[in-house]
């Protein structure tokens, strides 16, 4: 049994490939930071070839991204070859596809899932509902947290631009989860508390974007620090918890 994630990235993408190329459309791969695993260089270069874990819990995620990128990559060369062996002519049609890949480093913002178990949905959620926020591992790991509408802002500029990447698209405002934390502490909830869990096995330690190549070539940078976009999902979440309490008749 494949896991989801490798049927998704690699599949999908394919599938994906596939009909883009059938209609002669642009294709734009989503891909990701984990793509970098848990980096041995910081802040992280496009040129970086990372360091993944092959066989481990996070790989079918990490190496189906990899994977992801490998396969747009020949499309766009023209690995995409067609040929035709019942054609006396034996025609070759090399098609070389259009294609831009962002690797979206930590995103949130305005209706997130309220249970992704992503890490800043996760404590905010937490703390409007006054339950501990949990912490894996000793919260020193770092990532850089973006908000959503300036990945939005990249995204556009990548697909409107000329270059196909891969470019970071993220914030390189670097943050530990206990600095983070923090933030939502004073965002929501002074009294707020926290509770320590053990981590998740090869969770990168670091994450920080290096975005040179995004601002010269895009010419894009995110405008929204976490400090100001934090009460912005804050405010969306807020409302939803308590529409769910009130479902509840709480
Ligand atoms: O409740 C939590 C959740 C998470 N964490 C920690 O917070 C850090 C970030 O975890 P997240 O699950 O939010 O995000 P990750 O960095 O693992 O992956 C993320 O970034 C790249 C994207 O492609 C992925 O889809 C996205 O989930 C990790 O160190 C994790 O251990 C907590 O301390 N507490």
């Amino acid at each position: 049994i494949l896991n989801c994630d490798y049927k998704t990235n690699v599949m999908g993408t394919l599938n994906m490939l596939g009909l883009a190329k059938r209609i002669g459309a642009r294709f734009l791969l989503t891909s990701t930071s984990e793509v970098y695993g848990d980096p041995l260089e910081h802040p992280q270069k496009e040129t970086y070839w990372g360091n993944v874990n092959p066989i481990g819990v996070r790989s079918c995620y990490d190496e189906g991204k990899r994977t992801a990128e490998t396969l747009t990559m020949d499309y766009h060369r023209g690995a995409g070859v067609e040929c035709n062996i019942e054609d006396p002519e034996f025609t070759i049609h090399n098609i070389h596809m259009q294609v831009r890949i962002a690797r979206i480093f930590n995103t949130y913002g305005p209706r997130m899932c309220l249970d992704d178990g992503r890490v800043v949905s996760n404590f905010v959620a937490q703390a409007i509902r006054r339950q501990p926020m949990t912490v894996y591992g000793d919260g020193k790991q770092t990532r850089s947290f973006q908000y959503v509408s300036d990945l939005v802002d990249g995204l556009m500029a990548l697909m409107d631009g000329e270059h196909i990447g891969p470019f970071n698209l993220g914030n390189p405002g670097e943050f530990t989860m206990l600095e983070l934390a923090e933030v939502v502490k004073e965002v929501i909830d002074p009294s707020a508390t926290i509770e320590f869990r053990a981590n998740t096995a090869d969770d990168p330690h670091k994450r920080k974007p290096d975005i040179s190549r995004a601002k010269e070539l895009l010419n894009w940078e995110p405008k929204v620090p976490l400090r100001d976009g934090l009460p912005l999902m804050v405010n969306d979440f807020r409302n939803r918890i308590l529409n769910e309490d009130e479902g509840k008749g709480n």
